[in-house]
């Protein structure tokens, strides 16, 4: 069968068009960065688009009208692709890189049709920019794809290493050939295969973006399930699935959990006397502290108004205590700077160790909790161990 490629570039050209209006109609603003790029893509689809249909109504125009223009309507989509790919995985944006690229295959591309015309070096110069191009855009995907939580990347990485491939594979064919056709809208296999499998690439590539979309509302859920707002640190769903990862890996290894219940002390008074705002900001600073204390696998949760729970697996007795002092004292050097004014903040500690037999945290949180109790009726700023 015979595929015309006028034909198949009316098609490309209207699906093209159809897919730049579902992406930018259908999406919201849940992810600001994440729509900024889908949206950025859907224009990309755009300018897509209407190359392809200038390649479909190109015996009404002039060849070189179409050659210039469409090719500049082309290469302006692959730029905004590899910008609006990076906007979505937040990365550094590339603008420039992009704009190079184009301009470098643009001005090749003209100086091959005008100054010098020469299909085949023509077609050489253009896939090797559109090579960079998915290059550049696997670069982007390839940390992603290789964790496991994210498919979208890897089924993007093969779309573009399927469009690299096309284009090595068009250049092969066009280079072998006795005797070559002399533009894309030539009849002849080669062009028909191309244009068709080309303009697939669009459809793939749009069903990619839409699952990252989809993987970057669906991250920013969970992590507003798991993630205490004010203080940026695990609450208390979060370190609940954290302290079942913790004890399952504590049995396999034989080892054991150390559990730290940290309270401020008088924190009323706190925010009785420079209000909640400032109070909040003291909160944040405690944070800040408790986290400068730990060590790479430690992990620290708000499970309450002014009380954090620090979960440090792999510990002894001796080397929790020393890390609840270490933290203890951290706080008590800091001067938290209120309005203007220095506020000396202290905590109390309450130290348990959990073992791998254990069915879950709960006990060594009351344990804990028990200890941490009885710092308080010690009068406070101290650290006490559960013996239990
Ligand atoms: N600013 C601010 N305050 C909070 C927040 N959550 C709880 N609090 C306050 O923390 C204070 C806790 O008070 P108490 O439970 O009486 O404990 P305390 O004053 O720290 O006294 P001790 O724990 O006995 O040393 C209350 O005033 C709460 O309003 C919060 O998110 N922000």
């Amino acid at each position: 069968m015979q595929l015309n490629v006028e034909t198949l570039s009316l098609i490309n050209g209207c699906q093209a068009l159809v897919l730049a209006l579902m992406l930018w109609f259908g999406t919201h603003d849940a992810s600001r960065h994440a729509m900024n790029g889908l949206r950025l893509r859907a224009v990309a689809l755009l300018l897509e688009s209407g190359g392809d249909l200038m390649l479909a109504f190109a015996a009404k125009m002039s060849p070189m009208y179409v050659l210039l223009l469409g090719n500049t309507l082309n290469l302006s989509a692959q730029a905004l692709t590899i910008v609006a790919l990076r906007m979505l995985l937040q990365r550094s944006l590339r603008w420039r890189e992009a704009i190079l690229l184009g301009i470098g295959a643009w001005a090749g591309v003209t100086y091959l049709s005008v100054v010098h015309p020469n299909y085949l070096w023509r077609v050489l110069w253009g896939s090797f920019f559109l090579v960079c191009n998915s290059s550049l855009n696997i670069a982007a995907l390839w940390g992603g794809c290789r964790k496991r939580e994210t498919r979208a990347q890897c089924l993007l990485l093969w779309t573009y290493v399927l469009a690299i491939s096309l284009l090595v594979w068009r250049n092969v064919w066009l280079w072998t050939l006795a005797t070559p056709p002399q533009g894309i809208t030539a009849p002849s296999q080669v062009n028909s295969i191309y244009v068709l499998l080309f303009g697939i690439q669009p459809l793939l590539a749009s069903i990619g973006f839409l699952l990252l979309y989809n993987e970057i509302l669906q991250r920013g859920l969970y992590d507003l399930a798991r993630i205490d707002p004010l203080t940026g640190v695990s609450n208390r769903l979060g370190l609940l699935e954290a302290s079942e990862t913790l004890l399952a890996r504590a049995r396999r290894k034989h080892e054991s959990i150390g559990v730290l219940l940290i309270d401020a002390d008088h924190f009323k008074s706190v925010n009785d006397r420079f209000g909640h705002d400032d109070g909040d900001r003291v909160l944040l600073e405690l944070v800040a502290n408790i986290r400068r204390m730990l060590r790479a696998g430690d992990m620290v949760g708000r499970v309450g108004g002014e009380e954090f729970l620090v979960l440090s697996p792999a510990v002894k007795e001796a080397d929790l205590l020393a890390l609840a002092e270490r933290i203890r004292a951290a706080v008590e050097r800091s001067r938290f700077s209120i309005s203007g004014e220095r506020y000396h903040l202290t905590v109390s500690i309450g130290a348990a160790i959990a073992d791998g037999h254990e069915a879950d945290m709960m006990a060594a949180r009351r344990r804990a909790d028990i200890a941490l109790y009885e710092a308080k009726r010690a009068g406070r700023n101290c650290v006490m161990i559960s013996t239990h």
